[in-house]
């Protein structure tokens, strides 16, 4: 028999058979599969993956006449041995048994049979007695040292759609063996991997905040004189001093992204006229386009605030589910998925890399999601390297070096199963903090934890990194994200209406415009689709091809000069206030809207990062410029004056910033 669908119509059959099953089919099956895999994990063309599975997910339930049965915990690893372990199975078989003997597989989790129900054998009414063979095995913690580990993989039909599924598996087969690649040698390492503090810890000068002038930088004690000059300035400045540093960092990074970012302290602006008081922000929009006071459009339904957890830290709105995979993203898609469902054990580190507003956040988000929803127990953790950066220094900072708080911050970070590191270029040059992320990776490697790193260059085009570190961000898979094309554009639009709640239809028509004019980045597509949405429902208008042109006339001109300088003295301007309320911890419902608007502006004018945005104003954490974002995003849709406020505000920026770039020229 050589076609494995045969082979389940029998085992339906043999199921029948099962409650009388005598011993020795079981042991005679345990003896043939003992042997059919070590066969199989001796084959050296099998990847980390295939071998894993062989070791821990196929448990042999019977053996009778020239069918064995083999039990797994779910689909995935039945597609898996079916698609491509089939062949050598078959082979291993007929040579350990000497006849032509074939297999057939049950999924454990009877959920699991949704795709298949031709397939699955219905549960023998034995099962429960006959626990030793029928129950899968107890489902043990993630943190159980690798080699006691048991498959644990619930069925994904239970989280995750279908169509998801189906895209994310077609697409694997872009991806290379797992076993191709090759691995870190650690042994240089060992001894290094849990860093003394009381050796000297250097840092490096661009680890000091350029605004912080040598002589502000107070002398520090050793450990604290282990770090880089710019980390030393944060570790020494005042409790009381702005939270810059790590901004500074961030926005010259993000000049990568075509800004143009100051990075001197912002100055107070100068008391002018409009500051004095309230200042009713000018209209700028066409007639047709312009938000109407007196009517009352169909309003969305509020968006809820993003989750982040306090924990993992993810965002759980980011998902597989809205993430549309197009041809300039599959491959990295594919990665995501594969490291989600088999975390540690296939691509090792996965290193996600694009340019900024292309879905890398979105990615390792929806990573850490998925791998919880399969894994509930496993210690999952998003951090942005903004803030594994200041966690370090605080660290060094709170107990001066003392064993306690650095061990608690390498605790932290090492006592994970997968750790996501988010744009992780911003520590370039930091050498304490690098030095401290080596030693958490290697740890973390060594015990095959997965490490899944965003960046927005590749490896080899990181700027102060060590060799040491960017050649083993090497070794894992590295998968690149670029710009969408006209058709994902469109879909991505698609989806993002659908999840808006919004009522308002949208022509395909429309979204191809919108699609052609916002092709580099998905954040300001987004943006374009808000702005569009805003308009229209507060004009109660029909979303036409016109109301589109119009809105987006002058949205986002490019090379446009924006500062966060810019944005928050002129936000305050609009609002009446001072450049310091804005980062200040006040909280009046004008300050905090204005803050909020800024906050909003930055993200979309800047390309700095959440963690960036969030210490400009007055070090608050990424969580409350996500919330920012959203909110605004959301009131924009519903309340004029916040469209309009933003509006404006973003027309005065651009023109300021053409101003700025003709004067250059
Ligand atoms: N393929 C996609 N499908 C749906 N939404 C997407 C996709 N790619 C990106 N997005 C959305 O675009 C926005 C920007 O994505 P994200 O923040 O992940 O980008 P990023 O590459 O991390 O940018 P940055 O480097 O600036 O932080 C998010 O709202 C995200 O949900």
């Amino acid at each position: 028999m050589d076609n494995i669908e045969d082979a389940f119509c029998i085992v339906i059959h043999i199921e029948l058979r099962e409650m009388n099953m005598p011993d020795q089919t079981v042991s005679e099956a345990q003896r043939i599969w003992s042997r059919v895999s070590d066969l199989l994990l001796a084959d050296p063309s099998f990847g980390q993956r295939e071998a894993s599975i062989i070791q821990h997910s196929v448990h042999p339930v019977m053996a009778m006449d020239s069918i064995i049965v083999l039990s797994v915990p779910n689909n995935y690893t039945r597609n898996i041995i079916q698609d491509t372990l089939h062949q050598a199975v078959l082979r291993a078989l007929n040579e350990v048994t000497g006849q032509d003997m074939t297999y057939a597989i049950r999924v454990m989790d009877p959920h699991s049979a949704s795709d298949d129900t031709s397939h699955q054998a219905p549960a023998p009414a034995s099962a429960t007695n006959r626990p030793d063979i029928y129950r899968p095995a107890p489902q043990p913690a993630w943190n159980q040292p690798r080699s006691k580990r048991q498959p644990t993989l619930p069925d994904p039909a239970n989280y995750i759609s279908e169509s998801t599924q189906k895209a994310a598996h077609e697409y694997r087969n872009l991806l290379p063996d797992p076993a191709t690649l090759k691995h870190p040698d650690f042994s240089a390492v060992e001894d290094e991997v849990t860093p003394r503090v009381d050796q000297p810890v250097t840092l490096s000068r661009n680890e000091l905040s350029p605004d912080l002038s040598a002589d502000r930088i107070e002398p520090v004690a050793s450990p604290v004189s282990q770090l880089s000059s710019s980390e030393q300035a944060q570790v020494s400045a005042p409790a009381h001093s702005i939270p810059v540093t790590p901004v500074t960092e961030a926005i010259v990074g993000s000049q990568a992204a075509g800004q143009r970012i100051q990075t001197q302290q912002p100055q107070q602006p100068q008391q002018t006229q409009q500051s004095q008081g309230a200042v009713k922000p000018t209209v700028t929009q066409a007639n047709t386009t312009q938000p109407n006071t007196s009517t009352t459009a169909t309003q969305p339904k509020a968006k809820h605030a993003p989750k982040i957890d306090p924990e993992t830290q993810l965002n759980s709105e980011d998902s597989f589910e809205n993430f549309v995979p197009g041809e300039n993203s599959r491959f990295a898609y594919a990665a995501a998925f594969a490291v989600s469902e088999s975390p540690g054990n296939s691509y090792n580190p996965l290193f996600i890399w694009g340019d900024s507003g292309l879905g890398k956040t979105h990615l390792l988000n929806a990573i850490g999601n998925y791998t919880l929803q399969l894994y509930p127990d496993m210690r999952v953790r998003y951090v942005n390297s903004e803030v594994f950066m200041n966690e370090f220094i605080e660290s060094v900072k709170t107990g001066s070096g003392s064993h306690s708080t650095v061990n608690q911050f390498n605790d932290k970070y090492r006592n994970v199963d997968m750790l996501l590191i988010d744009d992780i270029q911003f520590l370039g040059g930091k050498i304490g903090t690098l030095e401290a992320f080596f030693h958490t990776f290697n740890a973390l490697e060594q015990a095959n934890k997965q490490i899944v790193i965003a960046s927005d260059v590749m490896p080899k085009e990181l700027k102060g990194f060590e060799e040491r570190l960017t050649s083993r961000f090497e070794m894992g898979l590295q998968a690149d994200l670029q710009p969408p094309n006209q058709e994902t554009r469109v879909a991505i639009l698609r989806m993002k209406l659908a999840n808006s709640k919004t009522e308002k239809q949208i022509s395909d028509n429309v979204l191809a415009l919108i699609a052609q004019q916002f092709t580099d980045n998905i954040r300001e597509l987004e943006g374009a689709l808000t702005r569009v949405l805003a308009v229209a429902t507060l004009n109660n208008q029909e979303v036409t091809m016109e109301l589109a042109q119009q809105t987006l006339q002058d949205y986002f001109v490019q090379d446009v000069v924006v500062t966060p300088t810019d944005i928050i003295t002129r936000t305050a301007n609009f609002f009446g206030l001072k450049f310091d309320d804005l980062v200040s911890s006040r909280r009046s419902h004008r300050i905090a809207l204005a803050r909020q608007i800024a906050m909003y502006v930055c993200r979309e004018m800047t390309g700095l990062s959440l963690t960036a945005i969030g210490s400009i104003f007055g070090g608050r954490d990424h969580t409350t410029v996500i919330h920012a974002y959203q909110k605004i995003a959301n009131e924009m849709t519903q309340k004029m004056e916040v469209y309009q406020y933003v509006n404006d505000l973003t027309n005065q920026l651009k023109q300021k910033g053409k101003k700025t770039n003709d004067t250059e020229q």
